[in-house]
């Protein structure tokens, strides 16, 4: 049988998460082989990115290496992955979720300091703004970057502190100290890694769906329907998380104003016998109680899209 030609990124964690998928898939006796792959401007396309419908800054360069044929499944971070998909890739497999929370990691200096007296740096909205609904004194610097670059600058004091996907530290394999952060909620689908592949393409839909993990994937389709339903294309600060726990899925749901003060949330639990449309329904809900105003307020301010 030909050997599965795994697309991804070239960063350390990228990488990790593409020997992962390849891990998996020898553990079926399938051969595989790591293909890193370039940005696109390195890309000879027949067509341009955007009229195949690639949006995703993370992930459009393996979706178009994906319908070149020069790879045959890509690796994500779901998390980085648009809930609207380019024709013909599809997510076939999700891998299970192991850490999902958001951490807090101080520089040598500030691991004394107070919590709300931090200055903390992170360019997500969604970081920010529900720091800011628990802690709403807080001064924040942006920081761009792979996690080793973001530990050097806060190192070199940048700022006191940084928030970082504990999934994407332990896969790293750093030995830092971290704080769990209780009152965060994460983004939709942090933590889990995803494959994806043509919609076409059977051969390989055949073999994900063996390391597809059932219960992880039911999870994230909640999430991420609860977050396209709230955004619709604007990016804001939306925390979603699902589990499922004796045949019940439970999902607690959030969207916050950029500056922490107004917050609607859910929280619901249904037999997963009942979870398609789950996600939507819990956004609509949170869209009638006040979320409206904050997503149109967010779109007057241009955040996002
Ligand atoms: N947008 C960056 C990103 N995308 C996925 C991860 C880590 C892995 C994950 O959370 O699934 C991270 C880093 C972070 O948020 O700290």
């Amino acid at each position: 049988m030909k050997s599965i030609r795994i697309g991804t990124r070239n960063s350390p964690l990228a990488l990790w998460q593409a020997n992962e998928a390849a891990r998996k898939l020898k553990s079926l006796g399938i051969d595989c082989q790591i293909v890193p792959v370039l940005s696109s401007g390195d890309k000879n396309l027949s067509q341009p990115l955007y009229s195949m419908g690639i949006t995703g800054v993370f992930t459009r360069d393996l979706d178009a290496a994906l319908l070149n044929d020069e790879i045959d499944i890509a690796v994500h971070s779901l998390k980085d992955v648009p809930t609207i998909l380019p024709e013909n890739i599809s997510l076939f497999a999700f891998l299970e979720r192991d850490f999902p929370q958001d951490v807090l990691v101080r520089n040598s200096k500030s691991k004394a300091k107070p919590i709300e007296n931090l200055k903390v740096a992170t360019s997500s909205l969604r970081r920010r703004a529900f720091w800011l609904k628990e802690f709403p004194n807080t001064e924040f610097t942006d920081i761009r970057g792979n996690v080793q670059t973001r530990l050097q600058k806060i190192e070199d004091g940048l700022a006191d502190a940084t928030i970082f996907s504990l999934a994407g530290l332990k896969r790293l394999a750093l030995n830092i100290d971290y704080e769990l952060l209780p009152f965060m909620l994460n983004a939709a689908s942090q933590g889990v890694i995803t494959i994806a592949g043509r919609t076409d393409n059977q051969w390989i839909s055949s073999i994900l769906n063996q390391i597809n993990h059932e219960e992880t994937a039911l999870c994230v389709q909640a999430e991420r329907e609860f977050l396209q339903t709230m955004e619709g294309g604007c990016t804001a600060p939306i925390g979603a998380f699902a589990e499922i726990e004796n045949g019940k899925m439970r999902l607690v749901g959030r969207l916050c104003s950029i500056d922490g003060k107004d917050c609607v949330e859910t929280d619901e639990t249904t037999d997963i016998q009942y979870v398609a449309g789950f996600g939507s329904r819990l956004a609509q809900k949170v869209l009638e109680n006040g979320g409206k105003e904050i997503m149109d307020a967010l779109r007057k301010m241009n955040v996002g899209s």
